[in-house]
C-alpha cells in the first residue's frame, strides 16, 4: 500500500545527482523505507538555460543546447527492391493483410541465403511483416493532416520484415532441408504472407550460397528442393556481412575482457579502415577499407581446424563442443611451459614478463616422462586453445600494425561466444599492442558470411537500412532461432506451447530462445593469471546470441533530439547487478497478477490459461537468461526489459491484457471529467495552470506497472484515489519547475507570455492520467493557441493508452467540451466518431488543431531514436515537448535533451513492507504517513 503526500522540488536543471541521492531513480534502495510519493515536473527550454544552470548543476555548461543535429539522418526511397509495378490488391481490400500480387516481381528476390561451411550451415532468410494498418482511419487523417505522403515510406506491407538467423550441422544437411522446405523459403516463403505461396515451383529458382557447401551440396540442393545454388566468393560475403551489421545494428561490436563484455556503439561514418580476422577453420586477416574494398593482408593456417583435429586426436572428444567444453575444467600449467617454471618461480621482470605468463606452449609435456594418458584432456584442450587463440591474437595484431589499422574485429564460428577464446584473443591483442589496439567481437559473428551472400542478391534490399529502422526481438521458443536445433521446426504457436510444455514435462528448464553466453571465463593457470575459475560455462554451439531482426522501414530518429548520438535511452544502468536484481524481483513479483489480467482479457478460457502459463514460463526464462548473462540479448537497458514482457505477452496472443480494466476507468473518468472542466473554469488562469498540472501528477499514479499503486486501488474508486492524490499534491514537488513553466505560459513582470505553436504530449496510462490529467492540459494549450499532437502508443502495454483508442476518447470528452470538440474536428479526430456535439456546429477552420499520432512503440518506455514516421512528421513544427510517467519521462528520457522547451512529468510511489502496511492501514482521508 501507499500513501499520498506531496514530497515537493522546485528545480530547473540537471538532477540527476540529486535524484539518486534521494532514491527516486535507484528503486533498489527504498523499498523498505517509508512511503514517500514523488511527484516531479521538470521543465528545460532554450530561455531558460540560466535559470537551470544556476541551480545546482554540477554539469554546468552541458545544458546548453545542443546545435540542430546536422549529421544525416536521412531516409532512403529504396527499401527491399521489389517490382510493384502492376501490383494489385487480390480479394477485398478492407482485409487484414489482403493478399497482394505482384505480377512483375520475378521469383529470385532474396528471401534466403546459405553459408555452408564444414561444420555449420549458417541460414539468413527473411520473412514479411504483417501490416494492419489498413483499418486505422486515424492513420489516414493524421497522414493528411501532416502531410505525410507515401511518397518514401511505404506503400505496400511487404517493406517490411523480419530477418531471420539459423544454423545447422552440415552434417545434418537433410534438416535445413527439411526446415528450408516446410517454411518454403526456397520460393518466397509462406510465413508471414501470401504472396505467391500458391505459386508452382520454379525451375529457374536459385539460392545465394557461399562456404565450400555451396560446391559440395550443390546437387542435394537442386534435388530435394528443385533449386539451383548461386555461388558466391566467401570473402566479399564476409566483409559485405561485417559492413551491414556493424553500420546497421547499434551494438553488434563488443569487446570483452577478464568476462567482462562492454558493448562498443561504432560510427558508421568512422567504420574505416578495420582488420576483419574470420576465424574458421583456417583463419583469414582482411583489411576492410570500404564497402567492397578490402584485401585478404594474412591468415594462418593454425586456426579452429587445428584446435579441433588435434584437440581430437589428443582428447577423443567427439565434438568441437564438447571439446571447447572440457576447456573450461582444464589447468594448462599442467602442460604449458611458464616463465615461472624456467626461472623457478619468479618473473623476468626485466622483459616484463610474469611468472604465470605462458614461455612454451606444451612445453612441460618435453620434460616430463609422462604419456598423453597421464594427461587431463580437459588441460590438454584449454592448453590447446590458449595456444591458437593468443597466437591469432598475436598475428593480427601484427597486421594491424603492419596497416595502421586500430580496429581489430573478430568473427567466425570458432569463437562461438566463448568467453574464454574471447579474453585470450582481448589479452593477445592487449598485451601485444601495449593496449594500443583493442579486439572486438560480433554478436552475429558465426553469420557475416550468410548475411553477406543474402546482399550478394541485387534484390536484397538491405542496403540503406539505417540503424533507427531495426528492432530486434527475441521470440521464445523458436527452436532453430539464433541457435542450438532442439527438433523439427515449429508451425504454430500451439506447436511451441507443446514444445515448451515438453521441457517442462522433462524437467529440463528451458534455456530462452537465444542460448548461453556464459557470464564468466573457466581455466587455471595461462598466459598471465586466470581471472575466474571453473565456473558452469555453457560453450555449445548455440552461443550467438542472435534474436530476430525486425526491419521496420518507418521508424525515424525523433527529430527533436538535442543530440542523437550522444542520446542515452537508459536512466537506469542495469549493468549494476543490484539494479538488474530489483528489477528482476519487480518484474518476478508483477507475473503472477499480470498472468491473471491476460488470461482473463481472453475470457478465462483453457486456451488463454495454457498461452497464460506458457507466457510466464517464457518470460521467466527471459528473465533467469538475463540474470545470468545480461549482456546475453545484447545491451540491456530497462526499457528493453519492459518492453520483452510486452513483446511476451503479444507472442502467446495477448494483446491486450488490461483492456478491460483500461475500459472501466476510461469511464469513470469520462464520467466526472465534465465536474473538473467546470472546476478548473472558475479559477482564474494562476490557479487553473497551478492545478492542471497537479491534476496531471495526481492522476499519473494509475500506472498498474506499480506495485505500489495497485496497492491502492483497493482503497477506494478511481475518483476518489484520484482526488485524494491531487490534494496531497501541494508544491514544491521533488523536481518542480513549476514557475518556470508558468512563467513561458503566462509570462511574469515584464515578460509577455508567449505560447507555444504545437506541443507534443506523450501520453502514459488510460482512465484519470489521460482524461483527467492529460486532456485539460490539453485544452489549456488549445486555448492558449498551441496546437496540441497527442503522442500515444501504437501498440498497448500494460495499461497504458493506445493511439487506436484515443479518437474515441477525446470524441466522448470532446461532448462536454467545445474546445476540445472545435480542435479535434480542426484536427480531423472526428470523422466519424461523434454525433452529439454540444451546439452541433460543424468544423471551424480557424480552430488550432488536437491530433493523435502513434510513437511507433508498445512499450511503457520510449527510445527516441526509435519513433513512428507520424510522430517525426509531427515534430517538425513543435516547441514543446511534454513527456509524462515514470516510462517515458523517468526510466527513459530523464537525461533526454531537446531543440525546444520539454517539461517532464511523474509519479512515483513506493510500496510500505508488508509489515507496515498491516500496521498503518490508509483510507483516502487518512493524513500521508511521511
Ligand atoms: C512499468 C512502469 C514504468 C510504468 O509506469 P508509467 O510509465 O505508467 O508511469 C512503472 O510502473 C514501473 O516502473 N514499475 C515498476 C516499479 C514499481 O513497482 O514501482
Ligand atoms: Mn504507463
Amino acid at each position: 500500500m501507499a500513501s499520498l503526500s506531496g514530497d515537493p522540488v522546485l528545480e530547473f536543471g540537471d538532477n540527476i545527482e540529486d535524484l539518486h541521492n534521494n532514491n527516486i531513480i535507484n528503486g533498489n534502495t527504498n523499498n523498505n523505507k517509508e512511503v514517500i510519493d514523488k511527484a516531479s515536473l521538470l521543465v528545460r527550454g532554450e530561455e531558460n538555460i540560466t535559470a537551470a544552470t544556476s541551480n545546482n548543476n554540477k554539469e554546468g555548461g552541458e545544458r546548453d543546447m545542443a546545435p540542430p543535429a546536422t549529421n544525416s539522418i536521412h531516409r532512403s526511397g529504396s527499401r527491399p527492391q521489389l517490382d510493384l509495378s502492376k501490383a494489385a490488391i487480390q480479394g477485398n481490400s478492407e482485409e487484414r493483410d489482403p493478399t497482394i500480387l505482384l505480377p512483375n516481381q520475378s521469383d529470385d528476390i532474396s528471401h534466403l541465403a546459405l553459408d555452408i561451411g564444414g561444420s555449420l550451415i549458417k541460414l539468413v532468410y527473411f520473412s514479411r511483416h504483417e501490416d494492419r494498418s489498413s483499418d486505422d482511419k486515424r492513420k489516414k487523417t493524421v497522414k493528411e493532416r501532416l502531410g505525410i505522403s507515401n511518397g518514401n515510406r511505404r506503400s505496400y506491407p511487404i517493406l517490411g520484415g523480419r530477418l531471420h538467423f539459423v544454423k545447422f550441422e552440415t552434417s545434418k544437411l537433410n534438416e535445413c532441408l527439411d526446415f528450408i522446405s516446410s517454411k518454403q523459403l526456397h520460393r518466397g516463403g509462406i510465413d508471414s504472407h501470401r504472396w505467391n505461396s500458391e505459386a508452382p515451383a520454379n525451375e529457374n529458382a536459385v539460392i545465394k550460397a557461399t562456404g565450400g557447401g555451396a560446391f559440395k551440396f550443390a546437387d542435394i540442393f537442386k534435388e530435394r528442393l528443385g533449386v539451383s545454388i548461386d555461388k558466391e566468393d566467401e570473402m566479399d560475403c564476409l566483409v559485405a556481412g561485417a559492413n551491414f551489421l556493424l553500420k546497421a545494428i547499434r551494438h553488434e561490436a563488443f569487446t570483452h575482457m577478464e568476462g567482462h563484455k562492454e558493448f562498443v556503439q561504432i560510427d558508421p561514418n568512422d567504420l574505416f579502415p578495420y582488420l576483419l580476422v574470420n576465424i574458421g577453420s583456417g583463419v583469414s586477416m582482411i583489411k576492410v577499407d570500404g564497402e567492397g574494398k578490402f584485401q585478404r593482408v594474412s591468415g594462418t593456417n593454425v586456426g579452429g581446424g587445428t584446435y579441433w583435429g588435434l584437440g581430437r586426436l589428443l582428447t577423443k572428444c567427439k565434438s568441437f563442443d564438447e571439446l571447447l567444453e572440457l576447456s573450461q575444467r582444464g589447468d594448462n600449467r599442467t602442460i604449458d611451459m611458464l616463465v615461472g617454471d624456467i626461472y623457478g618461480g619468479m618473473d623476468y621482470s626485466k622483459i616484463g614478463l610474469s611468472a604465470s605468463t605462458i614461455a612454451s606452449s606444451f612445453g612441460k609435456a618435453i620434460s616430463d616422462k609422462k604419456e598423453l594418458e597421464d594427461y587431463r584432456p580437459e588441460d590438454i584442450s584449454l592448453s590447446l586453445l590458449r595456444m591458437i587463440s593468443y597466437n591469432i591474437g598475436q598475428i593480427s595484431y601484427l597486421n594491424a600494425l603492419r596497416f595502421g589499422l586500430k580496429r581489430i574485429f573478430f568473427g567466425g564460428f570458432f569463437i562461438r561466444g566463448h568467453a574464454y577464446t574471447m579474453d585470450t584473443i582481448s589479452f593477445a591483442v592487449q598485451f601485444w599492442s601495449q593496449g594500443e589496439a583493442q579486439a572486438m567481437f560480433l554478436r552475429h559473428e558465426g553469420f557475416l558470411g550468410a548475411l553477406g551472400a543474402f546482399m550478394s542478391n541485387e534484390k536484397h534490399g538491405l542496403d540503406d537500412l539505417m540503424v533507427h529502422q531495426l528492432v530486434e526481438r527475441f521470440p521464445m521458443g523458436a527452436p532453430y532461432t539464433g541457435g542450438k536445433i532442439h527438433g523439427p521446426p515449429l508451425g504454430d504457436l500451439n506447436e511451441k506451447i507443446s514444445w515448451m510444455e515438453k521441457f517442462v514435462l522433462k524437467g529440463t528448464e528451458i534455456t530462452a530462445p537465444v542460448p548461453m553466453a556464459p557470464p564468466g571465463t573457466t581455466g587455471l593457470g595461462g598466459f598471465e593469471v586466470p581471472s575466474s575459475k571453473g565456473c558452469t560455462l555453457r560453450s555449445d554451439a548455440s552461443a550467438l546470441n542472435v534474436g530476430v531482426l525486425h526491419l521496420v522501414p518507418t521508424l525515424e530518429v525523433f527529430p527533436l533530439l538535442a543530440d542523437p548520438k550522444m542520446y542515452e535511452p537508459n536512466t537506469i544502468d542495469l549493468s549494476d547487478h543490484s539494479e538488474l536484481e530489483y528489477w528482476f524481483t519487480v518484474l518476478s513479483e508483477h507475473l503472477p497478477d499480470l498472468v491473471d489480467k491476460a488470461v482473463a482479457s481472453e475470457g478465462g478460457t483453457d486456451d488463454a490459461k495454457r498461452r497464460g502459463d506458457a507466457f510466464a514460463r517464457a518470460f521467466s526464462a527471459h528473465l533467469a537468461r538475463l540474470m545470468e548473462e545480461p549482456a546475453a540479448y545484447g545491451k540491456l537497458g530497462l526499457a528493453n526489459l519492459l518492453e520483452l514482457r510486452e513483446e511476451c505477452l503479444r507472442e502467446f496472443q495477448f494483446h491486450d491484457a488490461y483492456r478491460s480494466i483500461k475500459q472501466r476507468e476510461n469511464e469513470a473518468s469520462l464520467a466526472v471529467l465534465p465536474d473538473l472542466l467546470m472546476e478548473l473554469d472558475r479559477m482564474d488562469e494562476e490557479a487553473r495552470l497551478l492545478t492542471l498540472i497537479e491534476g496531471v501528477l495526481a492522476a499519473n499514479i494509475f500506472d498498474w506497472g506499480s506495485r505500489a499503486c495497485v496497492d491502492l486501488y483497493h482503497k477506494g474508486t478511481i475518483i476518489e484515489i484520484y482526488r485524494m492524490s491531487r490534494d496531497k499534491m501541494q508544491r514544491p514537488w521533488r523536481v518542480d519547475d513549476f514557475d518556470l513553466f508558468k512563467e513561458r505560459m503566462s509570462g511574469s513582470k515584464g515578460k509577455k507570455p508567449r505560447p507555444h505553436k504545437r506541443a507534443l504530449l506523450f501520453v502514459d496510462n488510460s482512465g484519470a492520467d489521460v482524461i483527467l490529467g492529460m486532456l485539460p492540459l490539453a485544452r489549456e494549450l488549445l486555448r492558449r493557441g498551441t496546437e496540441v499532437v497527442l503522442v500515444a502508443n501504437s501498440l498497448p502495454a500494460l495499461n497504458d493508452v493506445t493511439a487506436m483508442e484515443l479518437p474515441d476518447i477525446v470524441a466522448e470528452a470532446a461532448k462536454h467540451c467545445d474546445i476540445l470538440r472545435r480542435a479535434a474536428e480542426a484536427g480531423g479526430l472526428l470523422v466519424d466518431a461523434m454525433n452529439n456535439t454540444l451546439d452541433g456546429s460543424k468544423e471551424n477552420s480557424s480552430s488550432v488543431p488536437l491530433m493523435v499520432v502513434e510513437n511507433g512503440c508498445g512499450s511503457p518506455c520510449i527510445d527516441l531514436r526509435q519513433v513512428s514516421s507520424e510522430l517525426a512528421a509531427a515534430a517538425k513544427d513543435a516547441d514543446l515537448i511534454i513527456l509524462e510517467g515514470m516510462g517515458r519521462a523517468l526510466h527513459t528520457n530523464f537525461n533526454a535533451r531537446f531543440k525546444c522547451d520539454a517539461l517532464k512529468a511523474w509519479i512515483q510511489l513506493h510500496s510500505l513492507p508488508l509489515q507496515a502496511q498491516q500496521q498503518k492501514p490508509l483510507c483516502p482521508s487518512e493524513e500521508a504517513v511521511e
